[in-house]
Formats: structure tokens, sequence, C-alpha cells
């Protein structure tokens, strides 16, 4: 169980705080989704739970343990806005043996077939995969790592219908094992997932009844 208590960021760089007091929990096999506009600090919160910044103020704890920027890193897998952008493996074996080239080749296989590319040959090249092949890839070198929660930035942007709706029955899947925050500008595509539903605006947070959004949606 995720809980975030009274978190703030402020960085030397921002005149105002970018997160405001911002509290929430996440059970396991439970999705949440955050949606806000642009500019109002959805980023920001996904990487001060993946540990990549420090917050000003506050607490992440899993379960009854506070955790510190190093814990994040192991607990949470973070999958950025557009990911395949930073494919720089020049096969799919190496994006998934990047900085873990340890990593035994069951492990691949199984990261594979959690994000159905287990009849993808391990040679293509990342570049050469389908928009929805893509994501799945980014999914599975984060899965890899066997994180306890994952944390998605905008999953859907920039895909096609068809391809939205692959995701989207991805991400109903690995949520059966998994802990998912996903954080979008829109909820039309995520809202059904989702088990909890907050809006942000100018970084706080607040928490939306998920049924009238379900049918406004639908
Ligand atoms: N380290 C930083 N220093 C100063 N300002 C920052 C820093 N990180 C983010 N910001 C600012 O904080 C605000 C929130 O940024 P963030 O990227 O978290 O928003 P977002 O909701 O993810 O936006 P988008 O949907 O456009 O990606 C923006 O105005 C951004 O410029």
């Amino acid at each position: 169980m995720l809980y975030l208590k009274h978190l703030t960021y402020h960085p030397a760089a921002s005149t105002t705080a970018i997160l405001r007091d911002i509290s929430l929990q996440l059970g396991p096999q439970e999705m949440g989704l955050i949606i806000g506009p642009s500019g109002s600090g959805k980023t920001s919160l996904l990487e001060l739970l993946a540990g990549l910044a420090q917050p000003t103020a506050g607490q992440i704890c899993w379960r009854q343990q506070v955790l510190d920027t190093e814990a994040l890193q192991q607990l949470a897998g973070l999958v950025f806005q557009f990911p395949e952008r930073h494919f720089c493996g020049r096969t799919v074996l190496d994006e998934l043996r990047l900085g873990h080239p340890e990593i035994p080749a069951e492990r691949i296989h199984q990261a594979l077939e959690a994000v159905g590319l287990s009849h993808v040959p391990l040679t293509a090249a990342p570049h050469a995969l389908s928009g929805g092949q893509q994501r799945r890839l980014a999914l599975a070198v984060q899965l890899i790592r066997q994180p306890y929660l994952l944390l998605l930035d905008e999953p859907t942007a920039g895909l096609d219908w068809s391809t939205r709706r692959q995701v989207v029955s991805l991400l109903s899947q690995l949520k059966r094992q998994w802990s998912l925050l996903v954080v979008s500008h829109d909820s039309e595509d995520l809202v059904t997932l989702a088990d909890r539903c907050w809006g942000i605006h100018q970084g706080q947070l607040q928490e939306q009844p998920r049924f009238p959004m379900v049918q406004a949606a639908s």
C-alpha cells in the first residue's frame, strides 16, 4: 500500500511550490489516475515517487515504512511520456538489459510475456517495432526490474485509437499484479480502469468520484 502524506515540492528554481500538501493512498492491484492540465505538476509528482527528486516536505510510505529516494528507485518503475524517444539499445535485448547486463534470460522472457511481446525477436531493433509494441517494450524495461509500483506518464499520448485500446487492455492486465499510478491530461481512455481518481490543479490534488466520470466518458 502506497501512502503519500502531506507532500510538498518547491524546487529552488521555482518561485512557488509545484506540489502542495498532497496526500493519497493506493492499494495493491489498484490503479490510481491523476488528471490535470499541462503544468499542473503531474510529471513532478511521478518524479518524486520514482526517487528522482526530493520532496521539500511530507512523506512517501510503502506499508508502514517511510521511503527515501534510494528506496523509491527500487520500489517504483517510471515509464516516461513518449518512452520510445529514449530507447537507446540496438536490439530489444539490449534495451531490456541496459544497466542490468546480469539479468537472466528467464526474467527477460517473463517481462516480455507480461506485456504480450514474447513473439517479438530479441534481435529486432526497438525503432522497427510498431507504436503499440514500443510502448509495451517500455513497460517491459521497467517490469524486468521487478518494481512494486508502476508509474506511467501519459501512457496513451500520441497513439492512434486502436493502439490506445491495446495499451489500455495491457494496463488492465498489469493491474492484476502491480499497483499502477497513471497521470494524464485527459481521462477518456483510462478512467474505466481506474479504481481511484484525482484531479490536480496548480499542484493541489483533489479526489474525484469515479462513477460520474465513467458515465461522462461512456
Ligand atoms: N525543477 C524544477 N524547477 C523549476 N520549475 C519546475 C521544475 N520542475 C517542474 N517545474 C515547473 O513546474 C510546473 C509543473 O511541471 P510538470 O512537468 O510537473 O507539469 P505537468 O502537469 O506534468 O505538465 P505536462 O502535462 O505539460 O507535462 C511547470 O510549470 C514546470 O515548468
